[in-house]
């Protein structure tokens, strides 16, 4: 039998089964070989815009034999090919000519904050089952359209509902259309979320203005760029440090002022996590540890995806829930989607006035 480990509570380790000398026991060589040759399956969190399996890892046994689909060898296939740059370029041209627009600015609205995508004028409407080569949204609160128009004389697209990494989609696939708002002509990425806070500073309804981030699934080996990369969209090791632009973050907390919320606004740290659960208490605490403000579970392989490609980027959290970090905390504050959703609604309004001011103000300094 293999053994496993626990934690005593005290930091060191604990074996409880199996082994006894605090080394693992191994792996027979049948379970070595099985380990080492998964079989594949066909779902679509494996595969790409041509629909059939390129290689992802998947424990689904259903696929036959090891390192074959039903007799076709299974090529891997990196995440930076599931899209490549002529796919993107025929997403881009099918929205560009669709809507007569080349937008300057693109928002992802968060959960529950659809309505930023609501205040856009003369809105040409695209739902993503519509779009070619396009995921589709399987989460509440993101309606699944893109729409693309004009907001305080900038021109605009937004997607009224992301692609997470819980719901299947590898990082490359829910930041693809990232890349496609780029080749659409997009300079300006504005990435909304609703996420828990874990700054015990924060109250539910606050607004935190990221200015940098922890990227736990980068941690973990996992990212959008992974595999061969396609220096149009940009280089193969791009630099994060200035990820959030200083400007936009001032020109946000000058406009939190006249808005009469400056109590509301931060400016802080996100961190994702693979979700869908919410976080334990153990886990909450070492984000704290690690100087995370507020925990979600996207917007940071979007963020990587438009900085890669030089994109100016400009992004928010809409506090939700408080996270408990004690085990004395009220054992009732646990976090569900249905208060997410509630709590973006009563938020919506000072969230669309944050953004509207904004790309005024962009729109303003570029005329
Ligand atoms: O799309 P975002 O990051 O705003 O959505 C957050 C994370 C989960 O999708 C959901 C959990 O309630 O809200
Ligand atoms: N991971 C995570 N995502 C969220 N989205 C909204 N609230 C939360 C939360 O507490 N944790």
């Amino acid at each position: 039998m293999t053994g496993y480990k626990v934690a005593n509570g005290n930091g060191s380790t604990n074996v409880t089964n199996g082994s006894t000398n605090g080394h693992s026991n191994g792996l027979s060589s049948a379970e070595y070989t099985a380990q080492e040759n998964p079989t594949m399956c066909s779902r679509d969190c494996c595969s790409g815009p041509g629909g059939s399996n390129r290689g992802n890892t998947c424990t689904d046994k259903k696929g036959g034999k090891a390192g074959s689909l039903n007799g076709e060898k299974i090529i891997p296939t990196p995440q930076s090919l599931l899209y490549p740059y002529e796919v993107i370029e025929e997403i881009a041209d099918f929205i560009v000519k669709g809507s007569g627009m080349r937008p300057k600015i693109g928002i992802i609205c968060g959960s529950g904050l659809g309505s930023l995508a609501d205040i856009i004028q003369d809105p040409k409407i695209f739902e993503y089952e519509k779009i070619p080569n396009f995921p589709v949204s399987t989460v509440e609160g993101h309606a699944g359209r893109l729409v693309v128009g004009t907001l305080e004389g900038a021109t605009v697209m937004a997607m009224q509902g992301r692609f997470h990494f819980y719901e299947g989609y590898p990082l490359a696939k829910c930041s693809m259309p990232v890349r496609v708002m780029k080749l659409c002509g997009v300079e300006y990425l504005f990435a909304t979320n609703a996420a828990g806070g874990i700054n015990p500073r924060f109250a539910v309804g606050d607004i935190m203005l990221m200015h940098d981030h922890v990227n736990m699934l980068g941690f973990a080996g996992n990212s959008p760029l992974q595999g061969p990369n396609d220096p149009r969209f940009g280089p193969r090791f791009p630099a994060l440090v200035n990820s959030y632009n200083k400007d936009l973050i001032n020109k946000a907390i000058e406009i939190g002022k006249a808005m009469g919320i400056e109590s509301n606004i931060h400016v802080g740290v996100y961190s994702c996590l693979g979700g869908p659960n919410y976080e334990t208490i153990a886990e909450l605490k070492a984000l704290r540890m690690m100087g995370v403000d507020a925990v979600g579970m996207s917007t940071v392989h979007e963020v990587i995806t438009a900085r890669h490609c030089d994109m100016k980027v400009f992004a928010f959290s809409l506090i939700t829930n408080k996270c408990a970090t004690e085990y004395s905390d009220k054992k009732d504050d646990e976090a569900n989607h249905e208060e997410v959703m509630a709590v973006a609604k009563t938020r919506q309004k000072a969230c669309c006035e944050l953004v509207a001011r904004l790309i005024r103000e962009i729109h303003l300094a570029s005329a």
